[in-house]
């Protein structure tokens, strides 16, 4: 599980093993809880950090992505909050996307927090990135929510931004011409690297807020600001957790992720030597 913004902790107090898990590219964004979720064996990692820290264009996701894997994990769970881009998908609404646009653009550096790919430097790997999100699990995730009697909007395409910032009104309307019904900073590169590694991946998207776009300009009530972001994740994040735990319970051991990438590629990305913290 990789917790987003509002979701720091997933199991209780106390329960659970913390491990700071060292990897090749540098330190993750906190400690990795493993522990059992309902019964179901779970690693999970807040990825803005345990005190919303990390901010989104300073994600470590490889770091996350690799700890995950090195931890055993065959399938991310991942929390998100968004913006609706649709006048029908008001906050509260709740998205599992099957489709991403990528709107970022930092990259710079081998390890740059942006980067998005653990392959290169004489392996030369192409990722088969038609389906971001595994369409098992999407189909998995649906019917786990409608069984705790939660209604969730799929199919739905995220657009993803470098953030901190949130979207002008033209970049957030452009965003929904191009077929966008949510906004986000984080879903990407997350899910490209963990399809890199043969992880299955699968989004839980809570929207938080109306984006620039498509809240009225004199109306400001759902539009986005992150205090309220705050606010509405901090009052929804009993429902999230129960998402996510019927989520995580449905997973079946053996997720099928075809990537085209080379299994022994990915077992050298997983055999590389962390990387000593100081
Ligand atoms: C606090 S609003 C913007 C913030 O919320 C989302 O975080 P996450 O994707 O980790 O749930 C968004 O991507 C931004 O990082
Ligand atoms: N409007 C928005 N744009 C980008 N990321 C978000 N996360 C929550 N709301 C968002």
């Amino acid at each position: 599980m990789i917790g987003g913004s509002g979701l720091q902790r997933l199991l209780a107090e106390g329960a659970g093993d913390e491990l700071d898990v060292a990897t090749p590219f540098g330190p993750t964004s906190g400690p990795i809880t493993v522990g059992t979720l309902e019964g179901t064996p779970v690693a999970f990692v807040a990825r803005h950090g345990s005190g919303h820290s990390v901010a989104p264009h300073e994600i470590p996701a490889k770091a996350n992505v690799w700890a995950l894997a090195s931890l055993g994990v065959r399938a991310i769970v991942s929390s998100t909050a968004v913006g609706g881009l649709r006048p029908d998908l008001p906050p509260g609404s709740l998205v599992v996307p099957d489709q991403l646009i990528d709107q970022t653009r930092i990259r710079s550096g081998s390890d740059a927090v942006r980067r998005d790919t653990f392959y290169g430097a004489g392996v030369v790997e192409h990722l088969t990135f038609a389906d971001p999100f595994t369409p098992s699990l999407v189909r998995i995730a649906l019917d786990a929510l409608a069984g705790i009697g939660e209604t969730a909007v799929s199919p739905a395409t995220t657009v993803v931004i470098d953030g901190p910032r949130f979207s002008t009104r033209a970049e957030s309307q452009w965003f929904r011409s191009l077929g966008g019904d949510i906004v986000n900073m984080t879903q990407y590169p997350e899910s490209a690297l963990a399809a890199e590694l043969g992880l299955g991946y699968v989004n839980l998207s809570f929207v938080t807020d109306t984006d620039a776009g498509v809240a009225a300009a004199d109306v400001d009530e759902d539009a986005v600001d992150a205090s309220r972001v705050f606010e509405r994740l901090s009052r929804a994040q009993p429902r999230i957790v129960a998402a996510i735990a019927a989520i995580a319970a449905a997973i079946p051991d053996d997720v099928a992720v075809s990537t085209g990438i080379a299994r022994d590629a990915i077992d050298a990305v997983l055999a590389l030597a962390p990387r000593a913290t100081a």
